[in-house]
């Protein structure tokens, strides 16, 4: 396929799925990578140097990464003369099926929407992954942060967060309101002048394919349990909703049993035999578990806003954002980011810690069953951390930590590959 700003590599084969959705990988595939704007520019060529470095030792020149920009955000504004999203980009990541990118800008309180949704929405990203463990040694402000391992199954495509909304004082807000006053016998709206309307769609199917993948990742992990996390005592159709259908399908399609009447539900693990149970909680009282009885919660499934700020939450109990990875997911294609933002402070600076795109970097070796290149990456990351040596984030909490720099961090961790 002809592009018109994009460059495909020389050299290289797409990866690609087939029937049963596992996929194929040639040894030599190009990856299509998105640099990000803000700090984009300080980790991404970090992330390649690690990756290129751990592929390199891991198989001893048998297998590489052909990368290829493509282009979201500022940098696809100046090349195709102010156009954020090119649709060639989203035709790249259809295309060869398995990509990265680094985090984009979206102006607060008008401006444009969220790019980083729009490319979950447009390819159908449904599962937001985001695993939050701990590295030995990564200062935290909890006493036992070894204790939280979770792995986040964020709904990535409904909700509030998709952004259907209308601003205060326009027609199409008082339109709203005028039906929902009018038609739908709603007498609750307080202020209905200069009112802002959102709306928050939450679906069966949404659901169930969001859950079922979770489900099915606690299966395979042999994890203990998965948690429900919704606010369904005040949203009762659309959160509680979201809880109700979780355990119809764990009932249905996992044969699942109730404990003790239920609400909670036991499925055997077809694999190991074990129980796994299946429980909810609400998310305000989520937040204070997850600090004060971590160990209790492994896998975490949940609606697209609460598994924003859980996500953000759980990563700083274990040392910060700086250090949290992720995976967006669709049946056929998968798109790795960091959770963290622009940081728009720090671009540029060669500063910040470039740990959760390297980490997100290594869910995408796992995923293409590169792992022991993955190895590699947390034992260099593990090397790194416990000889503190480390960047500004982890050092200004940490006794006796070595500053480094971005990039000085990244080749830390390629020393330690060993
Ligand atoms: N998926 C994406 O692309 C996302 C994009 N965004 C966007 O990013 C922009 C900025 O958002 P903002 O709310 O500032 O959130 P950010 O996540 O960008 O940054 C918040 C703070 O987190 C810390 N931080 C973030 N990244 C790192 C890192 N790599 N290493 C060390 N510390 C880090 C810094 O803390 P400190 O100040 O303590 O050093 C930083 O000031 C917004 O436009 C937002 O919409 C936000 C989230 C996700
Ligand atoms: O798209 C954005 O700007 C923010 C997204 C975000 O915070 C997230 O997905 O975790
Ligand atoms: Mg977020």
């Amino acid at each position: 396929m002809g592009y018109q700003h994009i460059k495909v590599p020389a050299e290289g084969e797409k990866i690609t799925v087939n029937a049963d959705l596992s996929l194929n990988v040639p040894d030599r595939p190009v990856i299509p990578f998105i640099e990000g704007d803000g700090i984009g520019v300080d980790i991404t060529p970090v992330m390649i140097n690690v990756v290129d470095a751990a592929v390199a030792k891991a198989y001893s020149g048998k297998k590489k990464i052909s990368w290829m920009e493509i282009y979201t955000g500022e940098k696809a504004a100046e090349l195709y003369e102010g156009d954020w999203f090119p649709a060639e980009t989203l035709d790249a990541i259809k295309d060869y099926v398995v990509g990265i990118k680094g985090p984009l800008t979206t102006p607060v309180g008008g401006g444009f929407r969220s790019l980083n949704v729009a490319l979950r929405q447009e390819l159908d990203l449904y599962v937001c992954q985001r695993p939050v463990r701990w590295f030995e040694g990564v200062p935290s402000p909890v006493k036992e942060p070894g204790k939280t391992n979770m792995v986040i199954f964020r709904e990535n495509s409904e909700d509030i967060y998709a952004g259907i909304e209308w601003k205060a004082g326009t027609p199409e807000a008082d339109k709203v309101i005028e039906f929902l006053q009018e038609e739908m016998g709603v007498t609750k709206i307080r202020f209905p002048q200069e009112c802002g309307i959102g709306i928050k769609p939450v679906s069966k199917e949404g659901t169930v394919r969001l859950v079922r993948k979770a489900i099915q990742y606690t299966i395979d992990q042999d994890l203990p349990s998965l948690t429900i996390v919704h606010k369904g005592n005040i949203m009762k159709f659309t959160e509680g909703a979201f809880k109700n259908w979780a355990y119809e399908l764990a009932m249905e399609e996992f044969g699942g049993t109730l404990i003790d009447g239920g609400p909670w539900v036991s499925i055997k693990n077809p694999n190991t035999g074990k129980d796994i149970v299946i429980k909810d909680v609400i998310a305000d009282a989520m937040l204070q578990q997850v600090l004060l009885r971590p160990d209790e919660y492994s896998v975490i499934a949940t609606l697209n806003l609460n598994g924003d700020y859980l996500s953000d939450a759980l990563a700083a109990q274990v040392g910060g954002i700086g250090i949290a990875p992720g995976a967006n997911l669709s049946d056929n294609i998968a798109l790795f980011e960091a959770t963290h933002g622009t940081a728009p402070k720090y671009t540029g600076q060669d500063k910040v810690n470039p740990g959760s795109l390297i980490l997100s970097a290594e869910m995408m070796l796992r995923h293409m069953g590169w792992n022991e290149a993955a190895d590699l990456i947390i034992t260099g990351m593990n090397g790194a951390i416990q000889a503190k040596t480390v960047t500004y984030d982890f050092e200004r909490l940490m006794e006796g930590a070595t500053l480094l720099k971005c990039s000085e961090f990244g080749d830390a961790i390629v020393k330690h590959m060993a």
